[in-house]
């Protein structure tokens, strides 16, 4: 006897836990603070206190509703992992996998999609022997029922996992993971039919891989993929009912492959993607009485959005099948825990948003609708909509100074001087050796400048003390870079809790949280602002600091800010007008910074453009816009700069490839990006692409404890000359050092300096670009 999809579910929740709970029992493990068990137990605490909130928030305690969607780290490493692609010799071996120890350097990792979370990246090749290591889904299910709860185990299915993995070393050239699908098979057959032994009745594979036209296999092979896989995952002897999960973009024609299949669900994101009427009649008729699951609750952003909308689209869905069940869009481990759980945002913004537990209320609203008819839960639909008027109107949604000055831009205000002219200005007012040597930012957040941080915020340290802290730390800072022999020194961004929310705190249009803390990798967390309404700049929000840390050293000093594309990426972002719009005004409040850093004597500006790759279009027909915006705002922040300043860009998390037309769109003097844990394959996409401007590919990869040897590095900077015009090159870490401990950061600093130096005496002294 089979029992039916839930009516309304999510497709996955927050794991970090309200407090981070998750996060400070990983790290006590790490630092041996507690030991295993203990680990273990406070996860097992933390998944408890999840599936009891979830079931009061309106999900069921015996219906499969509630997904066991927990994760140590990463739910991509939790497929490497249970099947044996990723050898893990139990939870120490785990994190080794992620953060690598002294035998082994750590995975890769890389954005989930379109989205600010990151994952790693298995490797696999011919010689990987899949088996079924691991039965922590099996163990989690059991966990939960023994507290009374039928949940609905769920892993990242097979065509995901093989296609974001990477080829192994030991695999020949061309080699792709997704071609040993046949081979992963029999190992997830397996995981089901011990599930189903377990008791499961319904697991989730999550196959967001399926609506991607950004990995390096085509749609097509993908949907072949999933007709393979499914094919044989839905004629396996013994299993739960299997829910094949679509989330992140359209689903397409792959929801008619699915539908052929004899799994028992799909789920497709109705948020970011829709079904084309052409599609309906074809799919109605192989979808034969599936559940299809729809994806209407927004799982990437905030807002309480249009509920009667989202009501509608699943009655739409009724027209495909009889059986529909409501669904966030994603899983909601891109949202915060609570909105009730702000004391300090504004009641009025308040009342337009939705975070976690709230759209698993809105999910449970709309299944009594699917349930019991619109009429049951009509009061619901009008209040949401109420929210929606309320928010159109409020004051400083629509400012109209900040739109009459984006209004009158003329188009020179999006360029500089020629490359050329730029090039010679800077090599006039800069004094660099070949090969320069920077960093990207910051230097460690240390638990002094944290607690610092925490007291101000407490009101237990004065602004005058913090911010004398801040100077003290600054000083350390520049100190330190100029014994180590760095070229262009950077004041450590101390004062920043986040490059993203230490903006949006000082800018108008954005609001933040005290505890919207959201997993961006690992332990690591960060509290996205909200952008809620036009984005002005009322004072200089970073200038003073680098004025000091420009008076203490004789030494070029980075101006360093944050740029527009980022600050979106990495926000909640308002969905009532076109994100280029929205781009655009912060672009305007950074281009007015870079007046006032140059006006207090900063001569190089570093705009960080990290997730320039993030928000880039999962479908190829949407990239194109995308990429005009998105480098027009960056072009519109830095488009005033003066000649002589040598504007920096930074990036990291990216397939260099994948972006370089924009990089080189981006027209920074000098750009960063990340290349140590690839071991620098990018230089050869920077030679093919001809790109011509500064180019400085990290040598040190800063997601990892790992201090980086000089023969090493050598090693590195002599593929990177040996490659890339020596005029071009600087040298640098792959990304800012917030995350690493001192010790850590001076050694690899030092061999830096001493592999740069070995590496010039090599290959002489040319210049460098704006040297
Ligand atoms: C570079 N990246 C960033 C992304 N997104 C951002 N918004 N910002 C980024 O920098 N995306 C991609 C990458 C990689 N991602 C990250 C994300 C997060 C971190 C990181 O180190 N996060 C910290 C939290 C940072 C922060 O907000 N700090 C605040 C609050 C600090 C805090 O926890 N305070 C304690 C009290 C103090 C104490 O006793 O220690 C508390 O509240 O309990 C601050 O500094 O004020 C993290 O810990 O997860 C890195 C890369
Ligand atoms: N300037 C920032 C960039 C991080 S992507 C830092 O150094 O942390
Ligand atoms: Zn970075």
């Amino acid at each position: 006897m089979t029992t039916p999809f839930p009516t309304g579910t999510i497709l996955g929740y927050p794991r970090i836990g309200r407090r981070r709970e998750l996060k400070r029992a990983v790290e006590a493990f790490w630092r041996g603070d507690i030991d295993v068990a203990e680990l273990e137990a406070r996860a097992a605490g933390l998944r408890r206190a999840t599936r009891e909130r979830l079931a009061s928030l309106g999900l069921g305690r015996a219906d499969s509703s509630i997904p066991e969607s927990f994760s140590y780290y990463d739910q991509v490493l939790d497929a490497a992992v249970t099947v044996g692609a990723a050898q893990a010799d139990g939870l120490a071996g785990y994190f080794a996998l992620a953060r690598g120890d002294a035998s082994r350097a750590p995975l890769e990792m890389t954005k989930w999609f379109d989205s600010n979370y990151h994952y790693l990246v298995p490797e696999i090749g011919p010689e990987t022997e899949f088996r079924l290591a691991s039965d922590r889904l099996v163990a989690e299910f059991l966990e939960a029922k023994a507290d009374g709860f039928l949940t609905r185990p769920v892993i990242v299915g097979p065509v995901t996992l093989l296609a974001l993995a990477k080829a192994s070393d030991a695999a020949p050239e061309g080699f792709r993971p997704l071609s040993r699908l046949a081979d992963v098979l029999p190992v997830y057959v397996e995981l089901l039919g011990r599930l189903a032994a377990a008791g499961a009745e319904w697991a989730q594979l999550d196959e967001p891989a399926l609506v991607s036209e950004s990995l390096s296999e085509t749609a097509d092979e993908l949907r072949a993929a999933a007709a393979t896989a499914y094919g044989v995952l839905g004629r396996a002897q013994s299993r739960p009912q299997l829910f094949v999960a679509a989330p992140y973009a359209a689903l397409g024609a792959t929801l008619a492959t699915l539908a052929g299949t004899e799994v028992e669900a799909i789920g497709v994101d109705l948020v970011r993607g829709t079904i084309p009427a052409e599609q309906f009649d074809c799919t109605r008729d192989a979808l034969k009485g599936k559940t299809l699951v729809g994806g209407v609750v927004d799982g990437h952003n905030i807002w309480r959005g249009d509920l009667a909308a989202a009501f509608a689209k699943l009655g739409l869905l009724r027209e495909l099948s009889p059986h529909v069940a409501a669904s966030t869009s994603t899983s909601l481990q891109h949202v915060p825990h609570d909105v009730a759980d702000e004391p300090l945002l504004d009641g009025r913004l308040k009342s337009w948003l939705a975070f976690a537990d709230q759209k698993v209320e809105q999910v449970a609203t709309l299944a009594k609708g699917l349930s019991e008819g619109a009429a049951a839960i009509s009061s619901a639909l009008a209040e949401a909509s109420a929210a929606l008027v309320d928010r159109r109107d409020a004051p400083g949604v629509r400012v109209p100074a900040v739109r009459e000055r984006l209004a009158g831009l003329a188009p020179a205000a999006f360029s500089r001087a020629p490359y050329d002219e730029r090039v010679a200005a800077q090599q006039a007012a800069l004094d660099l050796p070949a090969l320069p040597t920077t960093t990207i930012g910051s230097f460690p957040q240390t638990g002094e400048i944290r607690r610092a941080r925490a007291a101000l915020v407490a009101g237990e340290l004065d602004a005058v003390g913090y911010e004398d802290a801040m100077r003290a730390e600054i000083s350390r800072v520049v100190t330190l870079q100029e014994e180590l022999g760095l070229d262009v020194l950077v004041h450590g961004e101390p004062e920043r809790n986040d490059m993203v929310q230490y903006f949006a705190e000082q800018l108008d249009g954005f609001a933040v949280t005290v505890n919207g803390w959201v997993q961006s990798y690992g332990s690591r967390c960060t509290r996205p602002s909200i952008l809620w309404g036009d984005v002005s700049r009322p004072a200089p929000m970073t200038v003073e600091w680098s004025r000091f840390a420009q008076s203490l050293t004789a030494k070029p000093m980075k101006g360093m800010l944050t740029g527009p594309v980022t600050i979106l990426a990495w926000s909640f972002v308002r969905d009532d007008q076109p994100l280029g719009d929205t781009a655009n005004q912060v672009a305007l409040a950074l281009r007015d910074e870079i007046a006032d850093l140059e006006g207090a004597g900063i001569g190089i500006v570093q705009v960080d453009e990290p997730a320039l790759r993030e928000l880039l279009p999962l479908k190829r027909a949407d990239q194109p816009a995308y990429l005009d915006w998105s480098v027009g705002s960056f072009r519109l922040a830095t488009g005033g700069a003066r000649t002589e300043t040598q504007v920096h860009t930074h990036l990291c998390y990216s397939e260099f490839g994948v972006v370089i037309d924009a990089i080189r769109a981006l027209d920074a003097d000098v750009t960063s990006i990340e290349a140590a844990r690839s071991r620098m394959e990018v230089v050869h996409d920077i030679e093919r692409s001809g790109f011509d401007h500064g180019i400085g590919p990290g040598v040190y990869d800063i997601h990892s404890p790992r201090v980086p040897g000089v023969a090493e590095l050598t090693e590195l900077l002599t593929l990177a000359v040996a490659t890339i015009p020596n005029r071009q090159l600087w040298v640098n870490p792959d990304c800012g050092l917030k995350t690493r401990g001192y010790d850590e950061t001076v050694a690899s600093l030092r061999n830096i300096v001493t592999a740069t130096r070995a590496v010039r005496e090599r290959v002489g002294t040319g210049d460098a670009v704006g040297a």
